[in-house]
């Protein structure tokens, strides 16, 4: 069976000591559903969540990094320097990355291949337009920024790759796609894997949904067949709020 995850994309948010209190939080809410839990706070507090988390089930991942392994890259983090601190997942071409930052198909691919050398879990973000969706090209648009991004992997690295389907327009909009626009999507996803790498490793991928997933709205979204879990941004900054949406599997 698929894993269930449910990742909280802190973004730039919480300082220090916001990162403990919402983290002491976290520990006195109580998780009734199978999904694996996971923060991903900035850089700056990574260690501090690693150290506070330790006995307490959920991963502190990373929100991006840098495909070179060390060098002049003013401002980056490495793939090796995540994991010397114990951070063993990245989440990698968030569409704010894209956005803002000039983040490509062709720099994505190197960080996948980055993450995976150095035996990390990516979870693999890409997602339409608002002007894509109304043009009708939102497969066209996702299937275009996997195949760039990953299709020059070998099957086997599908056991290191989660994938997170996030609407642009739907990122802290208040807009969600509806449970049948995520599910004809994931549906997609899950098809263009197996074109290529077959129904077997298609089957085994999870593929988080991501916008906008709130406690109100997380149980319908998750019931979908193709929605293994949620890349959560808002509604994870608060406790209460994010575990209802951890245990709305
Ligand atoms: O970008 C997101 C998670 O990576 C989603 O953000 P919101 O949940 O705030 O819409």
């Amino acid at each position: 069976m698929r894993k269930h995850i449910v990742a909280g994309n802190w973004k730039m948010n919480n300082d220090l000591s916001q990162t403990e209190v919402l983290i002491n939080a976290m520990k006195k809410q109580v998780k009734t559903s199978d999904a694996e839990v996971m923060i991903a706070p900035t850089f700056t507090n990574l260690w501090q969540a690693f150290q506070s988390t330790k006995d307490y089930d959920v991963e502190v991942i990373a929100q991006n990094m840098h495909f070179a392994e060390s060098g002049a890259y003013t401002g980056e983090v490495s793939a090796s320097m995540l994991k010397s601190i114990g951070v063993n997942t990245v989440i990698l071409g968030h569409s704010e990355r894209r956005a803002y930052f000039n983040e490509t198909d062709e720099t994505l691919a190197k960080k996948v291949d980055a993450a995976l050398e150095n035996e990390m879990r990516v979870i693999f973000c890409f997602g339409e337009e608002l002007a894509d969706r109304k043009s009708g090209k939102e497969e066209t648009v996702v299937e275009n920024q996997i195949k760039n991004a990953l299709f020059h992997l070998e099957a086997d690295a599908f056991k290191h790759i989660v994938l997170a389907y996030e609407p642009v327009w739907a990122i802290g909009t208040g807009e969600t796609a509806t449970p049948e626009q995520a599910q004809d999507m994931h549906a997609f996803i899950r098809k263009t894997l197996a074109a290529k790498y077959g129904t077997e490793v298609a089957d085994s991928v999870s593929i988080l949904y991501g916008g906008s997933v709130k406690p109100n709205n997380a149980q319908e979204i998750f019931s979908k067949p193709d929605v293994d879990g949620g890349l959560i941004g808002g509604a994870s900054l608060k406790a209460e709020d994010f575990f209802a949406i951890v245990n709305a599997f």
